[in-house]
């Protein structure tokens, strides 16, 4: 079952063209990571489905037949964005009525998605005073304080402690399996992604130029060569050549 589905997407930056003709599927109950190399367009494409920019080709469905719109898609990306002057509680109190949560059922929300995060003794904080991993917490919890049906984030673990990246990790995966939302995520860290991902989708200078396994050993090395491959060149000779050794330390 599909929840999201884009076709043909399209967005130009004056000359470049940041994402070219883009399918992709984000099924209710899984989750589905978005990897490339630097400026690959992971970012620009996951700001199209989560519906803050305006793509320049292209259509984007959700399965329920709902607009694609802040009230069903949860999202962080690029920095939190939060109220320096509010407390966390009034952060994700706002963050749950902009996203359509009825008002009686906002604390309940708010208190579910601190707990969730790890910051429940944090509520009556400044979000100017956080720190940058509890600022990240608390964008996480703003993107699930409504239970959204499509869930996207962009480095998530971002300036997350191991205790945090363990947060994180389980949530998504509880977001997906239980709850059954489609969770569509990008990351860096391939060792992570494998972790929690059903399915992983290579992007490469703004198109899909393949699928990883998240079951395979060395994700980064297929990552490398796919991107090469697309830009035709073969690293194949390079990539299976052992690591040269290392040099004895020189004795003092
Ligand atoms: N607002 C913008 N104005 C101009 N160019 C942009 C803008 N946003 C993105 N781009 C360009 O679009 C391309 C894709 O950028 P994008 O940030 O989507 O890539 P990315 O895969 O997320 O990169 P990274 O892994 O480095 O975060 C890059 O060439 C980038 O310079």
């Amino acid at each position: 079952m599909t929840t999201l589905e884009a076709r043909g997407l399209v967005r130009r930056f004056g000359e470049v063209t940041a994402v070219d003709g883009v399918d992709l599927d984000v099924a209710a109950g899984q989750v589905h990571a978005l990897v490339g190399l630097n400026g690959s367009g992971k970012t620009t494409l996951l700001r199209m489905l989560a519906g803050v920019l305006r793509p320049d080709a292209g259509v984007l469905r959700l399965r329920s037949g709902a607009e694609p719109s802040g009230a069903v898609i949860g999202h962080l990306i690029d920095v939190p964005a939060a109220y320096a002057e509010l407390t966390v509680e009034q952060n994700l109190s706002s963050a749950a009525l902009l996203r359509a949560v009825p008002r009686a059922l906002v604390p309940r929300a708010v208190s579910r998605a601190a707990t969730a995060l790890g910051i429940a003794d944090l509520l009556t904080r400044r979000a100017g005073g956080l720190s940058l991993g509890n600022r990240q917490r608390l964008g996480l919890a703003a993107a699930l304080v409504h239970d959204p049906q499509l869930l996207v984030l962009d480095e998530p673990t971002n300036g997350l402690d191991p205790a945090g990246v363990l947060v994180v990790r389980r949530l998504v995966v509880e977001r997906a399996r239980t709850a059954g939302c489609a969770v569509l995520v990008s990351s860096h860290h391939l060792d992570e992604l494998a972790r929690i991902a059903d399915r992983i989708t290579v992007l490469h200078r703004g198109r899909v130029v393949g699928r990883l396994d998240p079951r395979t050993p060395d994700l980064e090395v297929q990552l490398f060569a796919m991107a090469a491959r697309a830009d035709g060149i073969d690293v194949t000779a390079e990539l299976g050549r052992p690591a040269p050794a290392r040099k004895p330390e020189a004795r003092s």
